[in-house]
């Protein structure tokens, strides 16, 4: 698991299962979490002893029948519906707090605009509310509108499609960048793998991080392998290390043998997948290769591997960090064991918002299973393993190797298992090798994230193609359906306040590839612009 997974979504993701079976509506959980600043355990005890009424969707202050309810005298209830007159804002200003160093951050300039740090709102001066208001008769009919209701025009709805469950690798295809292959390796390879991650998954830790004043968990073990051949890369060893999110750790282990031989097979599937699908210029541009060879587009060199053991185990909606990855990485991902969701859910840029609403897709993950997340799916969809009520039990159909253990181990890896491996398969670019990677006011390498909420820009009109916006460092191919273009801006930023007490130095810096030597690109064989400053 990688440090994005901080995310809102997995406390969210933690409170819901510590309050299973009973279950609250997102918009309680998140209200909760913020009183509670972010300790879910706080959450969870409060949500269990609120009265049943609070755990209804729509805030009782809302309405007619909040006002009934929530006060019995008829001056200090109207005193209320003040305070009630902004909970969305503020709700989702807190949320935006919750990420992990937003306290830490200042307002600096360069910070993006979706992540600016906000608190109590411009129209809530703190002064005692006073317990009697007069109510305007306009205030009055508020109170008697359906919730969510304000009685000024409307803005237009936005349509507002249901979850998708793409079970077909044509369905997975046709609604994401992704592709979906249903059997991956050879059914014994598969099993054998399998076994083998679960026998060392034992070992393998829950990641860690600071989250305002206090450490949390993520919900499920993970770990970190090189591959053989790549192993000796110092750069390789340093890079492992901030899979754990910078947490001083153990040299990383060697991919072991079947993960090896699995990979080689994988490898071959994507470079074929990516030698059909259309590039994205700042896709890594390959090593020189001689006349008539084939080019090797994808290598995989290193790999992450996580354990969800039981149907509550999950990682929270986060994209993966391209901090070695770089821009449009493509990330091969095995499934082994139960079968569980893969969600995905697309970031809806900031001037669409008003016009569309994401979509959530679902797509059942099998037992070797592999879903390749082609490039633009770490800048364009969030993605997450949901907690689940159930789960199949997994029975794998091959006996465990017996070299594998001991006779205790091989006995309990034959059981019925209820866990599943997932091992995603990465290519650490060499141009974004650790060496290079920047460093924060605290010394601490930074993190590289793409801009996911302003990654559209109007085409210029033709002929004007070098009047770039400052800050952009490269567009990639025209949407199909419109006049938008990708704008691939990338933000390197302070990533000290996870392991350092949640204390940070709040650096935000746009990456500038051609000033930092990054490259060689897709982009590059063809005309490719850099914009003359970054700021
Ligand atoms: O378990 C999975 O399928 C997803 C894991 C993941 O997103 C990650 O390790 O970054
Ligand atoms: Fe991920």
């Amino acid at each position: 698991m990688d440090a994005a997974h901080n995310d809102t979504e997995v406390l969210l993701a933690m409170l819901s299962s510590l309050l299973h079976p009973i279950e609250f509506e997102q918009p309680v959980l998140l209200d909760a979490l913020v009183k509670s600043q972010g300790d879910v355990e706080k959450a969870a005890r409060g949500l269990r002893s609120e009265p049943p009424r609070k755990k209804r969707k729509v805030s009782s202050q809302y309405g007619l029948e909040g006002w009934l309810q929530s006060h019995d005298t008829s001056s200090s209830m109207i005193a209320n519906t003040t305070k009630s007159s902004t909970p969305r804002s503020e709700t989702k200003n807190a949320r935006e707090n919750l990420k992990p160093g937003s306290r830490s951050v200042s307002s600096s300039s360069t910070r993006p605009r979706e992540e600016s740090p906000s608190t109590v709102p411009s129209d809530s001066p703190k002064k005692p509310p006073s317990k009697v208001k007069n109510v305007t008769t306009r205030e009055f009919m508020a109170l008697l509108r359906p919730p969510n209701s304000t009685g000024e025009p409307s803005k237009p709805q936005i349509l507002r499609h249901p979850p998708l469950t793409l079970i077909t690798p044509e369905h997975v295809a046709e609604h994401t960048p992704c592709t979906l292959h249903s059997s991956a390796l050879p059914p014994e390879l598969a099993c054998r793998l399998f076994y083998t991650m679960l026998h060392l998954s034992r070992n393998w830790k829950r990641n860690k991080w600071w989250l305002f004043d206090r450490v949390v968990e993520s919900p499920h073990r993970t770990s970190f392998y090189v591959r053989r051949d790549a192993y000796e890369n110092k750069d390789m060893h340093e890079a492992a290390q901030y899979w754990y999110n910078g947490r001083p750790t153990d040299p990383p282990a060697p991919f072991p043998e079947p993960m090896e031989e699995a990979c080689k097979i994988i490898e071959r599937v994507v470079n074929e997948e990516m030698r059909r699908r259309e590039r994205f210029p700042l896709e890594w541009g390959g090593y020189p290769v001689k006349d008539g060879e084939e080019p090797e587009l994808w290598r995989a060199n290193v790999a992450a591997s996580n354990c969800y053991e039981g149907a509550k185990e999950s990682v929270g909606f986060h994209s993966d960090q391209l901090t070695y990855l770089g821009p449009y990485p493509t990330i091969a991902s095995l499934s082994l064991g139960v079968n569980r969701i893969f969600r995905l859910r697309e970031v809806v840029p900031t001037d669409e918002k008003d016009k569309r609403a994401a979509r959530t897709f679902n797509i059942p993950l099998r037992h070797n299973s592999l879903i390749i997340m082609h490039a633009s799916t770490q800048e364009v969809f969030k993605h997450c393993v949901p907690a689940q009520n159930t789960i199949d039990m997994f029975h794998p159909p091959y006996p465990p190797p017996s070299d594998l253990a001991g006779p205790d181990d091989i006995a309990k890896l034959s059981e019925t298992s209820n866990a599943r491996i997932n091992i995603t398969f990465r290519f650490y670019r060499p141009d974004f090798r650790a060496q290079t990677t920047p460093r924060c006011r605290c010394d601490v390498p930074c993190i590289l994230r793409p801009d996911m909420k302003n990654r559209y820009e109007d085409l210029p009109p033709s002929g004007s193609l070098d009047q770039k916006r400052e800050g952009d460092v490269d567009r990639s191919t025209e949407e199909s359906a419109g006049k938008r273009s990708t704008v691939a801006k990338y933000w390197w930023t302070c990533y000290a306040g996870a392991q350092n007490d949640g204390q940070g130095c709040g650096l935000w810096k746009v990456m500038d590839i051609k000033a930092e030597g990054r490259g060689p690109f897709v982009g590059d064989a063809a005309s490719m612009h850099t914009p003359a400053s970054n700021t």
